[in-house]
C-alpha cells in the first residue's frame, strides 16, 4: 500500500521498511530529454537505516521495485554491502515504472505515443528525491538496467556520486540487446492486453539465464509431452503479466536501447567504479561489460563466476556481496 510522505516518520523508517511516495517537481517541472515538461512527479521508494547526508542508492533492474529486502537478500542486512545498522540505503522505483512511481499513463504523450523517457530523465528525477530526503552525496549500486542507470547518474550528476558499483551492465546497448528488446516490444504491440507481455518475458528469460543453467534446472519433461523449459517459460510469462505493465516495459526497454553515451563522454567520468561482469551472461557478455569499464579512468573490473547467466547477480551471487561491501566502504 502506498502513502504520501509529507511528514516522513524517520524513526519508524529505520525499524520497518515500508513503501513511501514522494511528490516531486510540484513548483518547477522536470524537463524531459524529449523536450516536454512534467509536473507533480511521484517516486515510490524504500529506505533502510537511519537518515544521513551520505546515502547508498540502489538502482533496480528492469522489472524490479524499490523493495530491496524482497529481491536482494544477499546484499541487504547486517554485515552485508547494504547494512542498515551503518548505512542509509535508498531505493526508488524508476520514473516510468509501475511499482508506485509516475508511469507512462501519468506522463505526457508526444505525437499520440507515450513520451520517450531516457535514463538521464530517471537520474534527474532520482536527484530530486535525494534533495527531498536531505541527501547530499551517494554511493550507487545498480545491476542490469540499474547498472546502465548508474552510468547515467555518473554522467548526469557527477557532483553527487562518490563511488559506483555497476553489475552485469554495459555502458550502452549492443545490437544484440536492442534486438532482443525489439522482439519483446513487437510481441507486446502484436498482442496488447497481456499476452504480448508474457511472450516478451519468455524471450527475455532466455537471455537472463544460460544453456548450462537450463540444462541443470529444466531438463526433461514437466508432464507427459510437455518439456520442463516450455512449462517454465509459460509460468514466468504468467508471473510477469500478473505484476507488471506493458507500457512500462516498452518505456524502460526503449530508454535502455536509446542510451548510447560516446567513448569521449565515458572518459570524462572521474568517479571510482567497480564493474562486475558475469561469466555466463548471454545478454551482456562479460567481455562487453569489461570493455565499457575500460573506458572509465577509475574503474576496477571483477567477474562473478556462475553458470546461471545474467540473473546470477540476483540468485547466485557467490562472494560478490563481500567484494561490493569492501569497495563501498574502502
Ligand atoms: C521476490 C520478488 O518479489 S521479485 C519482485 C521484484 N522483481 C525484481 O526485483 C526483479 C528481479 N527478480 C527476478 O527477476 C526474479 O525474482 C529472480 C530472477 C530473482 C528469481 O526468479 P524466480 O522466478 O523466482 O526463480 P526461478 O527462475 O528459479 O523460478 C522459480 C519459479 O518457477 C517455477 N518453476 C520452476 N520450474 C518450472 C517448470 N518447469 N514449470 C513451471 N514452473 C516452474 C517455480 O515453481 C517457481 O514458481 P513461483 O515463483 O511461482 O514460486
Ligand atoms: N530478472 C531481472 C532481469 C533484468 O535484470 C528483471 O526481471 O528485472
Amino acid at each position: 500500500m502506498t502513502s504520501p510522505d509529507d511528514t516522513p516518520d524517520r524513526c519508524q523508517e529505520a525499524e520497518r521498511p515500508r513503501l513511501r511516495v514522494a511528490r516531486l517537481f510540484c513548483t518547477q517541472p522536470l524537463l524531459l530529454d524529449c523536450g516536454l515538461p512534467v509536473s507533480d512527479v511521484r517516486l515510490a521508494y524504500h529506505t533502510y537505516g537511519t537518515p544521513q547526508e551520505t546515502a547508498t542508492l540502489v538502482l533496480h533492474a528492469l522489472t524490479g521495485t524499490s523493495a530491496v529486502h524482497e529481491w536482494w537478500p544477499d546484499f541487504l542486512g547486517g554485515g552485508k554491502p547494504l547494512d542498515p545498522t551503518r548505512d542509509y540505503v535508498i531505493c526508488a522505483n524508476v520514473l516510468g515504472g509501475c511499482a508506485g512511481s509516475s508511469g507512462p499513463a501519468d506522463l505526457p504523450t508526444l505525437n499520440g505515443q507515450d513520451a520517450p523517457l531516457t535514463l538521464r530523465d530517471m537520474a534527474r528525477a532520482g536527484r530530486a528525491l535525494l534533495d527531498h530526503l536531505g541527501v547530499k552525496r551517494v554511493r550507487i549500486v545498480g545491476g542490469s538496467m540499474g547498472g546502465m542507470l548508474a552510468y547515467a547518474w555518473l554522467l548526469e550528476c557527477p557532483d553527487l556520486v562518490e563511488r559506483a558499483v555497476i553489475i552485469g551492465a554495459p555502458a550502452r546497448h549492443s545490437p544484440w540487446a536492442i534486438g532482443l528488446n525489439t522482439a519483446a516490444r513487437s510481441a507486446i504491440r502484436a498482442a496488447p492486453g497481456g499476452e504480448g507481455l508474457k511472450v516478451a518475458r519468455q524471450i527475455a528469460m532466455l537471455s537472463y539465464r544460460s544453456p548450462e543453467s537450463f540444462a541443470a534446472t529444466q531438463a526433461g519433461q514437466r508432464a507427459p509431452g510437455v518439456p520442463a523449459i516450455t512449462s517454465y517459460l509459460h509460468h514466468q510469462g504468467e508471473k510477469l503479466q500478473a505484476r507488471f505493465c506493458e507500457r512500462t516495459y516498452v518505456a524502460l526497454t526503449g530508454a535502455m536501447d536509446a542510451f548510447q553515451p560516446s567513448d569521449a563522454e565515458l572518459r570524462t567520468i572521474r568517479t571510482p567504479v567497480l564493474a562486475v561482469g558475469i561469466s555466463s551472461d548471454q545478454l551482456y557478455p562479460a567481455a562487453e561489460v569489461q570493455a565499457s569499464a575500460a573506458l572509465l579512468p577509475h574503474a576496477r573490473y571483477v567477474e562473478l563466476n556462475s553458470i546461471h547467466g545474467h540473473d546470477a547477480f540476483l540468485m547466485d551471487a557467490g562472494d560478490l556481496p563481500g567484494q561490493v561491501r569492501d569497495f563501498l566502504h574502502d
